[in-house]
């Protein structure tokens, strides 16, 4: 049994918040159950050393607290995942599937509860986290259906020597996560790394601890082996502890270039495997000949998704100088009458910021880019819900910027709020340069009617994503990740089973030995 400083650690499994979740409105749910996982059941901490308040985006209302897991608590947490990974690692694919099949199943049977609570912890829409949740199970049960092809070759030798190769798990992985996408990251990064046969310890953002440990409850309940999936809550140091521990094989990052930076830095020290999600300053290039109603669409899922905090939005949108005029007119428009309000209502289109520092920044980004002579045309400014509970919230309105120029600040970094910048290019040749006169390259767009220039452009552009005529969708089955400083490695598609496992190569003699010697 774990002591510690003499004293037991408290250990329960809690009655989950979920089941509490049909009823709950915006402003009244308080989550109390531990949020640490690991030896396959909620670990509640014995101290409540540096706890951190967790706030609801749409009040401002502390939900819950969140405290750091110590040296000692990952320690534990990286050893039971260890020790499930001895028993996942020797079960064939298909047996893991059928496991990852059902926590699939049970995610989507449970899809309302899981995001509500993302709602309400998060501030996105209901909307929008509904599909975040579809998303999430779709994950799972892709990569469960990936699990049973995973294999080796067989390689022929002179005289009837031959070698084959194996490909196996890492072992233990490290997920660490963003607030933007709570339960989708998880997923994302757990569904390839248990298919492959690893082990996965998750970190996940401290503003947003509440719906990863759901997702461990169901892998549990789904049968994988105790410790399999693990949670542990906690910011930089927590996740500072996991990249430096020797017992780790990998780190799967999803957030800002300059932590991504840090983990690559600690992962080099253990020589330990990365992928890394980073940010983005994604280019949507609209030309005069697209179809303007779906190119304005496109330009709004870009840039509004999730208030605008998501990693490969289309936030310097350029447009072909002689349709500027129409675009501008219709994308303001259609900004202008985004339902802003309580998250969890059917009608809702924008939620809460994340925090009110984040709110703040965003909001300051709109300022300066005023101060350098952006024209604002719509949106930009704090929003007060009429209802009285959302006073306290992290609104804004979402805002559209025209006279934007590449050398703007507005431009050149990433807002991660609802801010779309505005520019018009003339030629083809002119706005791909200028669309990859960046330092990120994690997505990009463009809208046209041409096909040879959709594809032209696409291979132009510096980035890991080109969508044609849309933007922001992402299905599991096809790779997902960036260029240049927005990474590197991938999340979904196929490729994704090699970035969770590697090669052994096992050559068997069939004659005799020819010693040198
Ligand atoms: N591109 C993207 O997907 C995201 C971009 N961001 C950007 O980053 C800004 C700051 O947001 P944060 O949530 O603070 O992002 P962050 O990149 O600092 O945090 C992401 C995750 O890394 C963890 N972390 C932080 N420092 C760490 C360290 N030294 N070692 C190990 N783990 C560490 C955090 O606890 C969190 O789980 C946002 O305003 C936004 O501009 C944030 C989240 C996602
Ligand atoms: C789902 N999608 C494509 C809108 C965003 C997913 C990437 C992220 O974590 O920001």
């Amino acid at each position: 049994k774990h002591k510690k400083a003499g004293r037991p650690l408290r250990r329960k499994m809690a009655q989950s918040v979920l089941s509490t979740m049909p009823g709950a409105s915006t402003g009244t749910v308080v989550v109390k159950d531990p949020l640490n996982f690991w030896g396959g059941k909620r670990v509640t901490l014995g101290h409540e050393k540096n706890a951190e308040p967790v706030y609801e985006p749409a009040t401002g209302r502390v939900m819950c607290q969140m405290v750091p897991c110590g040296a000692e608590e990952v320690d534990e947490a990286i050893k039971s995942a260890h020790s499930a990974y001895l028993i996942w690692r020797k079960m064939a694919g298909m047996e893991r599937a059928r496991v990852l099949l059902e926590a699939a199943r049970i995610i989507r049977e449970r899809r309302d509860n899981i995001a509500k609570l993302e709602v309400i912890n998060n501030g996105k829409s209901i909307t929008e986290a509904l599909e975040d949740i579809d998303v999430s199970w779709h994950t799972i049960e892709y990569y469960a259906g990936l699990a049973g092809s995973l294999a080796g070759q067989h390689v022929q030798l002179p005289g009837g020597t031959f070698a084959y190769t194996r490909r196996e798990p890492l072992g233990v992985c490290v997920g660490i996560g963003a607030w933007n996408y709570p339960f989708q990251i998880a997923t994302w990064k757990s569904a390839p790394a248990l298919a492959c046969g690893n082990a996965m310890v998750f970190k996940p953002s401290p503003m947003t601890p509440v719906t990863a440990v759901i997702l461990a409850e169901i892998y549990k309940e789904a049968g994988v082996p105790d410790g399999l999936f693990c949670v542990v809550q906690g910011g930089a140091e927590t996740g500072t502890l996991l990249c430096h521990h020797p017992g780790v094989a990998k780190v799967s990052f999803t957030g800002s270039v300059p932590t991504g930076k840090k983990i690559m830095e600690m992962s080099s020290k253990g020589i330990k495997q990365v992928t890394l999600e980073l940010g983005g300053k994604s280019p949507l290039i609209i030309f005069k000949d697209c179809e303007l109603e779906n190119a304005v669409k496109g330009a709004l899922m870009a840039n509004f998704l999730t208030q605008g905090q998501v990693c490969c939005n289309g936030t310097r949108v350029y447009v072909q100088r002689d349709i500027m005029p129409q675009f501008l007119e219709e994308v303001v428009k259609r900004t202008k009458t985004i339902p802003i309000g309580d998250p969890l209502l059917d009608d809702t289109r924008m939620g809460a910021l994340i925090s009110k520092p984040q709110l703040d920044k965003v909001l300051g980004y709109v300022s300066q880019a005023k101060k350098e002579g952006a024209r604002v045309l719509c949106g930009g400014e704090p929003y007060i819900p009429s209802d009285p509970k959302l006073k306290g919230g992290y609104f804004m309105s979402p805002c559209v910027l025209d006279n934007c120029r590449d050398d703007m600040t507005c431009v050149k970094e990433e807002i991660f709020g609802p801010v779309m910048s505005v520019m018009p290019f003339n030629t083809e040749e002119e706005v791909i340069q200028r669309a990859n006169n960046t330092t990120f390259g994690l997505a990009s767009g463009v809208f046209t009617r041409d096909i040879s220039r959709a594809h032209r452009v696409a291979e132009n552009l510096e980035a890991g994503t080109c969508f044609i005529n849309n933007y922001n969708i992402s299905p599991v089955e096809v790779p997902f990740g960036g260029y240049k400083m927005s990474g590197f490695g991938r999340e979904n598609g196929q490729v994704t089973m090699e970035y969770f496992s590697q090669l052994k190569t096992v050559i068997v003699e069939m004659g005799d030995v020819e010693s040198l010697f």
